[in-house]
């Protein structure tokens, strides 16, 4: 078994799905957590000088959706057939495109009026695709099932009860929480530092 190390900001943010798929695959991973103080003196060794990275075997990897396929695919959850993989793909792109969009550094009001504006988009298309079945995708939990929860979350810390209209969505992330080894890793996982609202 190769050896893993997540390097990470001390958040869940783009790290947190890497941890969920080490975390179901009960894949041994160093969870190292890099103080922001710390940081500019690491960039620079750090390809393209962005985290996440994993480093395997020694060598480092990028880009977190990246390293989150490679993941998945050893787990079985990029989806049961060619297609599925297509639609798989497309929803953590979607949601990817959002959190990219997302204005992490602006103001609370700002936040808040990206959601406003943005979220609907997202979430009516999200609640569409999942319909009344138990996962996004086929008939069992893929990582998009996973990215959903993941991203939902850092959303949820900076504008609380954004998807509470949505309760097929918010059912589908306990679903994701439930999965025994997701729930033993979230009750050992660092607790979040509490965002000041
Ligand atoms: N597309 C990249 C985005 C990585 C990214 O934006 N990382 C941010 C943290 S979430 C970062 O490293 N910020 C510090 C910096 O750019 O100096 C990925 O998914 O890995």
């Amino acid at each position: 078994m190769p050896s893993y190390k997540l390097i990470y900001f001390n958040l869940e943010g783009r790290g947190e799905i890497l941890r969920y798929l080490f975390s179901y695959s009960n894949i041994d991973f160093e969870d190292r957590r890099v103080e922001f103080a710390d940081w500019p003196a690491l960039k620079p060794t750090i390809p393209y000088g962005q985290l996440p990275v994993v480093e395997i075997d020694g060598v480092i990897y990028n880009q977190s959706l990246a390293i989150g396929r490679y993941l998945a695919k050893k787990a079985g959850l990029t989806g049961k057939s060619e297609l599925d993989e297509i639609r798989v793909d497309a929803l953590i792109d979607t949601i990817d495109d959002f959190f990219s969009k997302f204005p992490w550094m602006d103001t609370e009001k700002a936040k808040k009026e990206f959601m406003e504006k943005s979220s609907p988009q997202l979430l009516a298309y999200l609640e569409k695709t999942l319909g009344n079945n138990p996962w996004f995708v086929g008939d069992s939990a893929t990582w998009a099932d996973f990215f959903w929860d993941t991203c939902a979350d850092s959303f949820e810390s900076y504008v609380p009860g954004f998807a509470k209209d949505y309760p097929k969505l918010l059912a589908l992330k306990e679903r994701v929480k439930a999965i025994p080894t997701i729930a033993a890793w979230i009750k050992k996982r660092p607790k979040k530092i509490p965002v000041k609202h």
